[in-house]
């Protein structure tokens, strides 16, 4: 309650922190004078050919080249029109065409920048190596290029600069996307079966809209900047158009008679950029601490969920997931990697596995090769890998749409497992919405209903809420909630409680424990902590180089693990009688390197009971009467080996 009560208002802070982050901003000296000097600029584009066009283009020969005077401030050019008149007239279109521009360059962009999550990697690595070769050339150099190509015009030096700077752009994008594109939320998304094109939509680009306009802001002065070279050039504007870039280029001709027809133009453009400019770099400047890729602030998620099915819907028998010799690589600089290495276990309904291991042992490559997360350039395999009776080698829509209702995946990080930029009952209520074809009020509905289901306080108040408003075990339970939209059979939770405080760890452990008692749902739940596995789990999987080395019943962990690697997990596990003033315990050794696995039993350098064969050669994975699986030569050692060994292996 406490933590509850603090995250909240952390929470509140944090958005009224924002809003004094904005203010603060046009307090500044420069913030104000951005936002005074942009306001003036477009205005005065919409304004200045009403007010000023009949005296800008009102011919006067009497008054050629005049300089600056009482009628004409800036004097006149060589017809005789007032040169202050023609530059205030030419902001109209100087704005409109450096709009256009920076219109085409962020379209361009965002498409080229977002190929990669639309249609996969291996789009992504082309188009990034052609946007990179792009971006080479000087954006000058490029528009020249266009410029040619599109002809002399405005036309031709709107899309020669659009394009120019289409791939900067499109770099950002990318880099962008690519830091969203991995998180939490938006796996769960994918797990929702949310399609490619609708994660983009909803979930990728809110998250980097504000980096985008900003951009795209300092992107306009820079274009405003190149249209009036363009045009000064000779390439942009056409008489009888005008803009500044020519005004300044008919003003230079005769600049040291009359110096105020070019200075007045020249001055115009370095103001319009600059306002542009200083606006993008003081919203930057603003949303910079809170913006990022995490930033927490307007909208929100995507989550899990999905509508009921009927049991009748489901295959027939017990057997939740079925996998058979799962292996995951990846391409790395010496040839391929596989952490992941013949993993194969077998999950009955309302059944709690436990996955312990070292980090990098393979139980998140495990569980997200199970979902279906894993892309290429890494390569899934399997003799099989079936959820529900339905082979999942090979992806497809109709797997998207089973997984979406039937399968939800709870993240570690209950900060990044929902998107920041939706209402968190927006989010529960996707999926049901997309696989259940219910109405937006049935599922905001149902979306409260598993609110409450998993014991958040208000759920109504709650649902309207973002997830910064929730403190991280709400989050946890709401993400779990989402998985509860559906009609799950799976339930995969990746370390569900690592982020959380002890007391918040507990409540959610003992939320998932529930929900897989009433609702007969199968649980994978991945730890690094083997006493949490020990209490929540039927059956543990103990993993080690990307292979199962053991699998036992979970109320055996103590008395009959027969891996060392096992019995040296459960040893350094602080107990009621460790020794306070003695450094922890810990596993000797390191766990191998996937790029370096040694021959024969993985664990062998670390193993006190290591004999040569264990060297040379790799234990079977053997199924004992009792169904218990051990990979280990000398899992037949006497049990009264463990105190001894755990003493060797906790030195
Ligand atoms: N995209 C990748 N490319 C290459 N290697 C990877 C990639 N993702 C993971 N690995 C490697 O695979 C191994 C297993 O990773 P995995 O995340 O499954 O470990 P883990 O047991 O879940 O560890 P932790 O508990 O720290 O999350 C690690 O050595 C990791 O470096």
């Amino acid at each position: 309650m406490a933590a509850n009560l603090v995250t909240e208002l952390e929470s509140t802070s944090g958005r009224r922190g924002n809003r004094s982050r904005w203010v603060t901003v046009v307090r500044t000296p420069v913030g104000a004078a951005a936002v005074i000097a942009l306001g003036a600029l477009l205005v005065l584009a919409v304004v200045a050919p009403i007010l000023w066009s009949g005296q800008a283009t009102r011919a006067d020969t009497a008054q050629m080249l005049h300089g600056p005077s009482g009628d004409h401030w800036a004097g006149t050019d060589n017809l005789g029109r007032d040169i202050l008149a023609r530059v205030l007239v030419a902001t109209r279109l100087s704005v409109e065409l450096a709009l256009l521009a920076t219109l085409i360059m962020v379209v361009s962009g965002l498409l080229l920048g977002t190929l990669g999550v639309l249609f996969g990697r291996r789009v992504g690595r082309v188009t990034a190596a052609v946007i990179n070769v792009a971006v080479a050339f000087p954006g000058l150099l490029l528009a020249l290029f266009f410029a040619v190509i599109f002809g002399i015009g405005t036309k031709g030096a709107v899309l020669a600069i659009g394009l120019a700077g289409a791939p900067s752009f499109a770099r950002l994008v990318q880099t962008l996307v690519s830091g969203v594109e991995q998180r939490d939320f938006v796996l769960a998304a994918r797990v929702a079966g949310v399609n490619r094109f609708r994660i983009l939509l909803r979930h990728v680009l809110p998250n980097v809209g504000e980096a985008l306009i900003v951009n795209a802001t300092i992107g306009a002065g820079s274009a405003l900047l190149s249209f009036a070279g363009l045009s000064f050039l000779g390439l942009g504007v056409q008489p009888p158009d005008y803009d500044w870039g020519q005004l300044l280029g008919n003003g230079l001709t005769g600049i040291f008679e009359h110096p105020v027809a070019a200075l007045a133009p020249g001055i115009a453009v370095v103001l319009a950029g600059l306002a542009f400019n200083f606006f993008g770099e003081a919203v930057a400047k603003a949303i910079g601490v809170t913006t990022t890729i995490g930033r927490i602030r307007v909208r929100v998620p995507k989550p899990a969920v999905a509508p009921d099915r009927s049991e009748a819907d489901r295959p027939d028998g017990d057997t939740v997931l079925q996998v058979t010799d799962l292996r995951v690589s990846f391409p790395a600089a010496g040839g391929v990697v596989t952490p992941v290495r013949g993993v194969s276990f077998g999950m009955a309904r309302g059944e709690t596995v436990g996955v312990v291991g070292e980090s990098g042992s393979g139980k998140s490559l495990t569980a997200l090769a199970i979902a279906q997360l894993i892309e290429r350039p890494a390569a899934v395999e399997a003799g099989r890998l079936e959820f529900l009776g339905t082979d999942l080698r090979g992806g497809g829509t109709a797997h998207r749409d089973l997984l979406g209702v039937h399968f939800s995946m709870v993240f570690q990080d209950p900060m990044t497992s929902m998107n920041p930029t939706h209402r968190v009952g927006g989010q529960l209520a996707e999926v049901a919405r997309r696989h259940g074809g219910l109405s937006r009020k049935d599922a905001n509905d149902r979306a409260v209903d598993r609110l409450d289901a998993v014991q958040i306080p208000d759920p109504r108040r709650r649902a309207h809420q973002y997830p910064h408003e929730f403190s991280g075990g709400m989050r946890q339970r709401a993400m779990i909630g989402m998985g509860l939209m559906g009609d799950p059979a799976l339930i995969v939770a990746d370390e569900p409680t690592t982020a959380l405080d002890v007391t918040v760890q507990s409540r959610v452990l003992h939320l998932l424990e529930e929900i897989r008692r009433e609702q007969n749902v199968a649980l994978l739940l991945i730890s690094h902590d083997i006493s949490v596995v020990r209490q929540v789990c039927d059956r543990v999987l103990v993993m080690y180089a990307g292979q199962i080395v053991e699998d036992l019943p979970a109320a055996d962990l103590h008395s009959a693990a027969r891996h060392p690697y096992t019995r040296a997990l459960i040893a350094v596990v602080p107990d009621m009688h460790t020794a306070l003033n003695q450094p922890l315990a810990v596993i000797p050794g390191r766990a191998p390197d996937p790029t370096s696995y040694p021959a024969g039993c993985a664990f062998a350098p670390r193993c006190p009971l290591a004999t040569a064969q264990c060297r040379t050669e790799a234990p079977p994975l053997e199924t004992d009467a009792a169904g218990r699986r051990v990979a280990c030569w000398n899992a037949e050692a006497p049990i009264e080996v463990i105190p001894e060994s755990a003493e060797v292996l906790c030195e």
